[in-house]
């Protein structure tokens, strides 16, 4: 097989995987943004896990599967069955079951085939269970998390379906479904949930609604984009795709950065130390300092502000649009935000003893990478997806960039930083 082909059967595979899997995924989340159920439970960690992780896993698994035929197929991914398979647990089991046939049975519309007839409670067990591999530096491995923020999936806001495949130790490709991407970049930042009406938009579903499946395979220098298929749509791959492209920007002041939701997942205020020293969020701070100046003064501080925005010296700092915040969203819709070009900058600094899982990253790295950006630990070097399921020999944390030089600017800026933080 020519190099350019190398794995493109995979690709294609993956890329209907995570499509179907977005599907289910809506219609899960739908139903328990409607319903006053109790169908989200705590993990062991405290963290969320819900029947469309299961339900995902299990279809993943049984997909690929049965699509690579003959091949031993090896999947690390995050949920196990133990929660499923206790004796307490039939109706939640029974809705799992329910929601992979409903998904598998629309197979076609995505060019492959539904099982015979549908699975049955234990198939759906033995699927979840088979995806309990713990990947290595040799042969093949499928790196799956059903759900990626499960947190902002709960939300009703931004979640993740991540599918990679590792070789040898190596990322080959990457498949990111991101059923809430919405169409204006300003509204990643827009918590769905909490504003279920937009200003000016009647019906905030459509925005939401839109969504995005990212992927990219290793070496190509290329990312592609392809809208998630609705209604009587026929899914068309790979002609519906474009190409996608980091952000050209490299002045860290016009740059978006964002991090995690949860305080508990990465240090907050190490990151906003960084940005402020790396000018990011000076138009910012400025803003403030003269809202503060003028209202001591007892002027009208917003409109003191508009006026000193037409001062031809001052419009370029002040002006509203370079109010800068971070831009905090769940899952790794922050990595798919940069390979867009819609965000420039992801920093995670998680507590220390934290470990990394692989599957939180794999699927992200290889897309962000294919469109031109960087990914690397705080010490700028690769991260290591060959030793397990953790992100071994990790330096403190993950750094993502649209690009060489803002990458650069970032890791002297931690080197700046660090000693005197007290992570
Ligand atoms: N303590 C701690 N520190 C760092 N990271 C943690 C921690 N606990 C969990 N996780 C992992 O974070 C994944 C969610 O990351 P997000 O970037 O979406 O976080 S956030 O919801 O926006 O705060 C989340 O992925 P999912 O479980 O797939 O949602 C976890 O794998
Ligand atoms: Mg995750
Ligand atoms: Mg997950
Ligand atoms: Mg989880």
């Amino acid at each position: 097989m020519e190099e350019k082909d190398k794995y493109g059967k995979e690709l294609d595979l993956a890329v209907r995987i995570v499509h179907m899997a977005c599907s289910l995924c809506q219609k899960v989340q739908r139903r328990l943004l409607s319903t006053a159920s109790d169908q989200v439970l705590a993990k062991d960690d405290d963290s969320p896990v819900t029947i469309a992780d299961w339900s995902v896993q299990a279809t993943v698994s049984w997909l690929l599967s049965e699509f690579l035929e003959g091949q031993n197929v090896s999947i690390v991914a995050e949920e196990d069955a133990q929660t499923l398979s206790k004796s307490d647990a039939a109706n939640l089991l029974a809705a799992v079951v329910d929601t992979v046939n409903e998904c598998l049975a629309d197979a076609p519309r995505y060019g492959l085939w539904s099982p015979k007839k549908a699975l049955g409670t234990s198939e759906i067990l033995e699927a979840i269970r088979r995806c309990n591999s713990t990947g290595g530096a040799k042969g093949r491995h499928w790196v799956l998390d059903p759900v990626d923020g499960t947190l902002g999936f709960v939300r009703g806001d931004q979640y993740a379906v991540a599918l990679a495949l590792i070789e040898d130790g190596k990322l080959v490709l990457g498949v990111l479904g991101c059923p809430n991407y919405p169409m204006k970049k300003e509204l990643l930042n827009y918590n769905h949930q909490r504003h279920q009406t937009l200003p000016g938009s009647p019906t905030p579903s459509n925005i939401w609604e839109k969504g995005c499946v990212m992927y990219a395979r290793r070496g190509t220098g290329q990312a592609w984009m392809q809208p998630l298929i609705h209604g009587d749509t026929k899914f068309e791959w790979p002609n519906s795709a474009r190409l996608v492209q980091v952000s050209p920007v490299v002045d860290p002041s016009l740059a978006t950065f964002c991090e995690p939701v949860e305080k508990a997942n990465s240090n907050h205020s190490f990151t906003a130390g960084l940005a402020i020293s790396m000018g990011l969020w000076t138009m910012y701070g400025l803003r403030m300092m003269i809202k503060k100046m003028l209202s001591a003064l007892g002027f009208d501080a917003v409109t003191k502000l508009r006026g000193l925005n037409n001062l031809p010296h001052l419009h370029e700092r002040i002006k509203l649009e370079c109010w800068k915040k971070p831009m905090r969203v769940h899952s790794m819709v922050k990595y798919a935000a940069i390979a867009r070009g819609d965000a420039e900058i992801f920093i995670k600094f998680a507590r220390s003893g934290y470990k990394e899982k692989i599957w939180d990253h794999a699927a992200g790295v290889v897309i962000i990478e294919e469109a031109g950006g960087v990914v690397t630990d705080a010490g700028g070097r690769s991260l290591d997806f060959s030793r397990g399921v953790y992100l071994e020999g990790l330096d403190r944390g993950i750094i993502a960039c649209s690009g060489l030089a803002l990458h650069e600017k970032i890791i002297g800026a931690v080197y700046a930083s660090w000693d005197s933080s007290n992570l």
